[in-house]
């Protein structure tokens, strides 16, 4: 991964985090008592040595120890405090950016929807707030410090420093190698993670089908197949960083005995006080908890740093949608010129140069076989695939000049496939909006004649819905998603396929609910197969292999199309696509 394609979305994370540049500098000022306190044990142990133990003084003893309790009572408010702070950087850095990366996932999973790159980088930012919020990052505040205090254990003897410099070297050397021999399996363990956890998130969201087509004990192999994967992955991450931190554990405990060894051997030699060689071996302990810390908490520093590269990465290849100035609401005119879209993903355009007008109070149908492009052209008209050719203009206004939620709200979309929210029919007839306005819940929904139909399900508007589906039939979830589709007044009602699960009353109602459209001066495109759903349409557009095949008034459409469009209509037969 080159720095430069992630330079801007580094500019970015770095810039959240100055915001705490405060908090993070009272961390640093903490961290320097902290740390002058964790003196406080060895010299305590000097005094009681060389000082209490040689004059008996029982008043010297009480006096010292009643300063000891204050200091280290000191000490633990201030790892407390720093602990909160810290927990606050963690929170503040995930609290900026949640909307940024929220929104980038959902425009990079449009432009690549390829599941093997849909790494879930909310959870990404979740890392790197745990890692600001851990204590392997208060760790590192105290890091300086353990070659002063390696140092400074030269104070009391040259060879006691010796020792505490080259143990400690070595320990750092460790920790080195720690970062670089698990880093791989690490990152290996964490992208078979990820093919498990969206496995297993199909299984809930599309268990009746799993069931449904006898999929269960083939879904449950390869489930289990990367599942296991990432549990052998998992294991040889964690045997490589436990053997690190275990090794280093060991070590350290190691060093300060021999530390002991060596003060002993130089008290004997009467070079050293016992004290001395007390608090030596406290203070070496104390200088290389921090190393100790972040060697046995390396997965934690690894995550936070592949989070941290991969959100720079996103950060940078989606950049932040400008601020545009609020259009005024369009008339229902839509213009689309020579449009060209391919598809994320695709190398070749599924629509060509296409090019229509629709007037206000108008309604299209657009018809074609499978694979002609209508789902493409409802896809681009609602800004979700971007033109790579052409334009479509909105009451003169090309359609990226509006806000993504602007435009939304004034086209409203009915996909091929109508997808549900966990929450209540009015929260999603609302877009899972957190204030539903009511009124305007039931106005669409009675536009889309499902009003009487939800009236009738147990709890009416408030009945719980699911992802996974619920209790509707797929021509309720239908006509809910058409009132959702008309939620909030669109302008412009754009359905791909409305009437495929619907009921002949459905139809109908549908039939009525765009002439009512029409007669309020909006405009309707409808992709469809069915000829009940073009029955309201004036004007017809036919695609073919991605082209405008043919454009105009209905009936004469369908007469110039299928030459002997009559008599196939008398034989009950198929004219383009119309099944
Ligand atoms: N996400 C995608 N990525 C790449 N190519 C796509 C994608 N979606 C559709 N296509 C391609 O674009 C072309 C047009 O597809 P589209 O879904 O628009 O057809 P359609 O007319 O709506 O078909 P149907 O009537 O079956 O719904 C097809 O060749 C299809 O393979």
């Amino acid at each position: 991964m080159l720095t430069s394609d992630r330079a801007s979305g580094l500019t970015e994370l770095r810039e959240a985090r100055r915001k705490s540049r405060a908090l993070l500098w009272c961390v640093g000022l903490f961290s320097v008592f902290v740390n002058l306190l964790m003196l406080t044990g060895p010299i305590f142990m000097l005094q009681i040595y060389d000082r209490v133990l040689g004059s008996r003084s029982e008043e010297t003893l009480a006096a010292l120890v009643v300063l000891m309790a204050f200091l280290f009572l000191m000490m633990g408010i201030l790892e407390w405090a720093r602990g909160r702070v810290l927990a606050r950087v963690g929170a503040r850095f995930q609290t900026l950016l949640d909307r940024r990366v929220f929104d980038a996932v959902l425009r990079k999973t449009i432009r690549s929807p390829d599941p093997r790159e849909s790494e879930n980088q909310l959870k990404n930012l979740e890392a790197v707030q745990t890692f600001y919020a851990s204590q392997v990052f208060a760790a590192l505040f105290d890091l300086p410090w353990t070659p002063v205090f390696l140092v400074g254990i030269s104070i009391f003897h040259p060879w006691l420093g010796l020792l505490a410099v080259v143990g400690g070297g070595v320990l750092i050397f460790v920790t080195g190698l720690n970062q670089i021999t698990t880093r791989a399996a690490q990152a290996k363990a964490g992208t078979a993670r990820n093919a498990s956890d969206r496995m297993a998130e199909h299984l809930v969201t599309e268990a009746e089908m799993i069931r449904g087509l006898g999929m269960q004990e083939n879904f449950f192999s390869r489930w289990y197949l990367a599942r296991k994967t990432a549990l052998k992955e998992g294991l040889r991450a964690n045997d490589m960083g436990g053997s690190f931190a275990s090794t280093s554990k060991t070590f350290r405990l190691f060093l300060q005995s021999t530390m002991l060894g060596l003060g002993a051997f130089l008290v004997l030699r009467g070079q050293l006080t016992p004290g001395a060689m007390i608090a030596a071996s406290i203070l070496l302990g104390r200088a290389l908890a921090p190393v100790d810390l972040v060697i046995g908490q390396w997965p934690l520093v690894q995550r936070a740093r592949h989070g941290w590269n991969a959100l720079a990465q996103l950060l940078s290849a989606i950049p932040e949608e400008p601020s545009r100035t609020e259009l005024p609401r369009p008339q229902a005119r839509l213009e689309v010129q020579q449009l060209t879209i391919v598809p994320p993903g695709a190398t070749q355009a599924a629509l060509r140069l296409v090019s229509f007008e629709l007037q206000p109070g108008q309604a299209v149908g657009v018809i074609g076989p499978s694979g002609s492009g209508k789902s493409t052209l409802a896809r681009a008209l609602t800004g979700v695939w971007p033109a790579s050719g052409g334009r479509i203009r909105l009451d003169g206004a090309p359609i990226e000049q509006y806000a993504p939620e602007a435009l939304a709200r004034y086209i409203g979309y009915l996909p091929q496939r109508v997808q549900l929210f966990d929450g209540t029919i009015a929260e999603n007839i609302a877009r899972l909006s957190l204030t539903p306005d009511d009124a305007k819940v039931v106005e669409a929904a009675k536009k889309a004649a499902a009003h009487d139909m939800i009236l009738q399900l147990p709890d009416g508007y408030d009945t719980p819905v699911s992802v996974a589906g619920g209790q509707l039939s797929g021509g309720q979830i239908q006509r809910i998603g058409l009132a959702r589709a008309m939620y909030d007044d669109p302008v412009l009602l754009v359905l791909d396929e409305p009437n495929s699960s619907l009921d002949n009353e459905g139809s109908v109602a549908l039939n009525k609910a765009i002439r009512q459209m029409k007669e309020e001066g909006r405009s309707v495109l409808i992709m469809a197969h069915r000829p009940a759903a073009i029955m309201e349409c004036d004007l017809l557009l036919v695609l073919e292999g991605g082209m405008r095949k043919a454009w105009g008034p209905r009936e004469k459409v369908l007469a110039d199309v299928v030459q002997n469009y009559q008599q196939i209509r008398r034989a009950g037969g198929n004219p383009v696509g119309v099944t």
